[in-house]
């Protein structure tokens, strides 16, 4: 099955936290669920913050790739639309908001989970919950915005 980001366009598929193309990124893969998205992914060792916990800051990463990969799929859903089909839904993060409930252990796959919770305009805001073993670790929030042809180098 194909992920959210295996439709992204080559030339914005570089991102650090989705994009395919970037060797040396997370590459996460989106998928929907139901009515909300996933995407699993195992932190390495680099990854560390306090020994046997992840550093944040690769957290709030995996949120905010999962929640603009997961509004350009709501947009396409919207209209009842292939994420193949034009014209391309493309998304940046116009703001990140990410709270960090409990020490998310080094070791087990993390799973994020994503949720719809408005789309107005080019603007689409998305929640998501980061598991660890079933335990909600983080929660985040993003408003993520179509991207404007400013980002085109
Ligand atoms: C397929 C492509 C995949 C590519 C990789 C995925 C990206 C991975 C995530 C990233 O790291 S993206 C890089 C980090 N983000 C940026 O650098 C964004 C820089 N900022 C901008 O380019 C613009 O400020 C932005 C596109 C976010 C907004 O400009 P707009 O001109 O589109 O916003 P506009 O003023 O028209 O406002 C539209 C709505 O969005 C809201 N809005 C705008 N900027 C906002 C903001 N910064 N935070 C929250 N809300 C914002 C605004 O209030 C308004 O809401 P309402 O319609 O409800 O009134």
């Amino acid at each position: 099955m194909q992920a959210f980001q295996d439709f992204y366009p080559e030339n914005v598929a570089h991102c650090y936290g989705c994009g395919r193309l970037n060797a040396d990124g997370h590459q996460i893969k989106t998928f929907w669920d139901g009515d909300e998205t996933v995407t699993r992914f195992q932190p390495k060792p680099e990854h560390t913050a306090i020994p046997g916990f992840v550093y944040g800051g690769l957290l709030a990463s995996l949120i905010d790739c999962h929640c603009t990969g997961t509004a350009a799929a709501a947009m396409y859903r919207a209209e009842n639309r292939a994420m193949d089909s034009l014209p391309a839904f493309r998304f940046v993060t116009g703001s990140l908001q990410v709270s960090y409930l409990k020490p998310t252990p080094l070791g087990p796959q993390l799973e994020i989970r994503g949720r719809v919770k408005e789309i107005k305009g080019r603007k689409v805001v998305v929640e998501a919950t980061l598991y660890a073993e079933g335990v909600a670790t983080a929660r985040g929030e993003v408003v993520a915005l179509q991207m404007p042809d400013s980002f085109t180098a």
